[in-house]
């Protein structure tokens, strides 16, 4: 069973739970006070955001239930917990946004709005909301003369200085504009990646994540080294004839000057007519949040039209005309409790972190990539770390760094391997991402034989020193090429004598016919064992159908979590030419229909399988001891072509357990809760047909 479940989101202000004392009140708004000065500096992180927001809203609930206790300067009123300032006074306030986290939720805003307003909202957009430093950048005369930090919201910190780092934010626009405009200053994956990778070559530690690395890049003085930042506007002010411009042609306009705008990100800024198409862009944008390079938290939703701005204004804390619809958070700590070298199939080698399982991103999450080796000696991550750990959408979760405060005493750098763990020969350490030299033949021995297993392909006569042979001789090196053997090579090469050879091929041959799971136990995709693969085949039934399936498809097998999904969909992938090959080699790969499945409920004449209740649910079935003829999987095969679900252990809920020779403690457990019995010969008889269905069920 997957690790992995969909949870709700982390942050729900509104059912916060409120301090019960003062003093706890107290204590939570000096810690985030701290963690606000660390998060705003970019000088590391003292929490995650979830657990920011968590205590954020417990203070919010707070004050809700004992006004008497709120401070003036409570960081639910203020701009940055009232930490940050500067010097530089902003034309007008920087502001923050409130939140929502749910269609419900942004829809009672809506309605706010609207009775604001008196009517409708005169359309919305919808932007990314971007996960980095807000800055206003001043133009006099088409040139970048000053771009100061949000700060407090009234006056921010000059970091004009840096501004030649950041993509987006030009020296100079196309035209002498005077102008200012607003937006976030972030890092891309790329950007990133490239600025742990000078600051590491540098001696220094490496960031620990997008977010904090691009507010630390900002406001740095004095580095030896230039990592590149970018930008994205949603705002402007003081366009030179740009008075009564809606939001998004005013966007278009600067667009025009040269500057990059949310809306001309990959992410794009939709138009909406109302709250339903609003709701509908959300979920759009949820979903391409993987795929676009750079980490968002949510989308920001605003009027459009100046005269909806003006008539809602402004509270203290944010606008009334916008609202940031936050998605689960994408990045969370968790403990890294080890690190697994995996050997891929054609012998990529890469380190794998074993993690706390944690919630990211709307599921719980037990496992993450740490990319390569120099990635992770030069990010110097270790094994009882505090990690960051990202996950954004459907993509295999990262760690992006570790928390080098929380650091456990005496641990120790990881060393990676000399050779490869699989077969103990070299590594080519000649790219970035590691290789065994023998490259697919590294695990050819081990993936052909466990295709021609007897729970698999069931290709009796391939043995293991046969297949030592074939991958010697370099005839074979993935399972497809089994079915281009004949007799008389095979003969020759392996001194088989004719005979077997002959025999050999003809199983082989055979062998084409086999059902789809079985295929699918063969390939050994990752995270599907046996079940797994029998509960995909029966539910696509062909390998065309599975390989169209997205993630989402899926995940509508029963036990299939998102994160198993994305594995699966990875692995058909990386198995894609393996699977081309064996089509093209006439393999039916194809599950026959098993189980007629009527509709619950008493459906009169229907067919019944021995195996299934009289709704036509399949009956909950163990097999313990040996059914003759059969190995153990072959016995939970059969339940399953009768009709029913194997299952592993004895409960109330069994309705029958098949006993054979060498049955232990289930057979007894079955007999202590009065559960059904079945002898294995009996079983064995029902299989091949001799047992009316009225037997079982009678
Ligand atoms: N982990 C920590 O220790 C820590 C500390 C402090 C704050 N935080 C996090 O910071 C957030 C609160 O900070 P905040 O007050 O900046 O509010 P916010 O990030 O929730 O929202 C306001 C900000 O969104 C940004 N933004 C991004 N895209 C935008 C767009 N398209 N249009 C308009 N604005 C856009 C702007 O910078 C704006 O100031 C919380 O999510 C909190 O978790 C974390
Ligand atoms: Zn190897």
């Amino acid at each position: 069973m997957s690790t992995m479940h969909e949870v709700a989101p982390v942050v729900d202000a509104a059912h916060a739970e409120p301090y019960a004392g003062r003093e706890e009140y107290a204590d939570a708004i000096r810690q985030i006070r701290s963690a606000a000065e660390a998060y705003y500096a970019g000088a590391g992180l003292v929490m995650d955001d979830a657990t920011y927001d968590a205590l954020l809203a417990r203070v919010a609930a707070t004050e809700h239930d004992q006004p008497a206790w709120a401070a003036d300067d409570s960081p639910t009123t203020t701009v940055a917990a009232g930490i940050a300032g500067g010097d530089v006074p902003h034309s007008t306030p920087m502001l923050s946004l409130d939140n929502v986290f749910d269609a419900d939720e942004l829809t009672a805003w809506a309605g706010r709005l609207e009775r604001l307003l008196g009517r409708p909202a005169n359309g919305y957009t919808v932007e990314p909301k971007i996960d980095g430093m807000a800055v206003a950048a001043r133009y006099t005369d088409g040139r970048l003369t000053q771009v100061a930090t949000r700060g407090d919201g009234r006056a921010g910190e000059d970091v004009t200085v840096n501004a030649r780092l950041v993509a987006g934010l030009p020296a100079e626009l196309h035209r002498p504009v005077t102008v200012e405009v607003r937006g976030e200053v972030f890092m891309t994956d790329a950007d990133f990646a490239r600025a742990n990778e000078l600051r590491t070559g540098h001696g220094g530690t490496a960031f620990a994540n997008p977010r904090s690395a691009a507010a630390g890049t900002l406001r740095a003085q004095d580095r030896a080294y230039d990592a590149p930042l970018s930008f994205f506007a949603y705002a402007v002010h003081d366009l030179p004839g740009g008075e009564g411009l809606f939001h998004s042609a005013a966007m278009d306009a600067i667009a025009g000057l040269g500057v990059a705008t949310t809306a001309g990100s990959p992410a794009g800024m939709p138009r909406c007519a109302t709250i339903g198409e609003v709701v509908a862009a959300i979920d759009a944008l949820g979903s391409a949040r993987g795929t676009l390079g750079f980490d968002i938290d949510g989308a920001v939703v605003k009027a459009d039209d100046p005269a909806d701005r003006d008539r809602a204004g402004f509270s203290s804390r944010a606008p009334r005309w916008a609202i940031a619809h936050k998605f689960p958070a994408d990045t969370r700590t968790s403990t890294l409790i080890g690190i697994e070298v995996q050997v891929g199939r054609t012998g990529l080698i890469t380190p794998v972190a074993v993690l706390e399982p944690v919630q990211v991103g709307g599921v719980v999450v037990t496992s993450a990539t740490l990319h390569n080796f120099d990635d992770l000696v030069r990010r110097d991550v270790r094994v009882g770390d505090t990690v960051f750990v990202r996950r954004a959408g459907d993509v295999i979760p990262e760690i992006t760094g570790a928390l080098l405060d929380a650091r456990p005493a005496g641990a120790v750098p990881f060393s990676p391997p000399e050779a490869c763990p699989r077969c103990g020969g070299e590594i080519d350490r000649s790219q970035k991402r590691w290789r065994c030299v023998r490259g697919r033949a590294c695990g050819a021995e081990e993936s052909l034989s466990y295709f021609a297993a007897r729970d698999s392909m069931d290709i009796e006569g391939l043995g293991d020193k046969v297949i030592a042979g074939l991958v010697r001789s370099g005839m074979v090196t993935d399972p497809a090429d089994l079915y281009d053997l004949d007799a008389e090579a095979l003969a020759r090469l392996e001194r088989l004598g004719r005979t077997s050879a002959t025999k050999l091929v003809a199983t082989i041959q055979a062998s084409r016919s086999q059902p789809l799971s079985r295929v699918l136990t063969g390939l050994g995709v990752r995270m599907t064992g046996r079940s797994m693969s029998r509960r995909l085949a029966r539910h696509f039934g062909t390998m065309s159908a599975l390989r169209a399936a997205g993630v989402e498809d899926l995940q509508q097998v029963d036990g299939v979590g998102p994160e198993r999904a994305a594995t699966i969909a990875a692995e058909l992938a990386d198995l894609a030419p393996v699977i081309d090959k064996l089509i093209a080699r006439g393999l039916a790969m194809s599950e026959p229909e098993l189980t007629p499945r009527p509709a619950p409920g008493p459906a009169a004449g229907a067919p019944r399988l021995p195996l299934q209740r009289e709704d036509g649910s399949p009956m909950t079935v163990v097999v313990t001891g040996s059914v003759p003829g059969l190995t153990r999987n072959e016995g939970n095969e059969a339940v399953e072509r009768l009709g029913g679900r194997s299952s592993g252990s004895v409960s109330t809920r069994t309705d029958l357990v098949v006993v054979g020779d060498g049955a232990g403690s289930k057979a007894a457990k079955a007999e202590e809760l009065g559960v059904r019995i079945m002898p294995a010969d009996e079983f064995a008889r029902l299989l091949a047909g001799t047992s009316p269905a009225a037997d079982v069920n009678g």
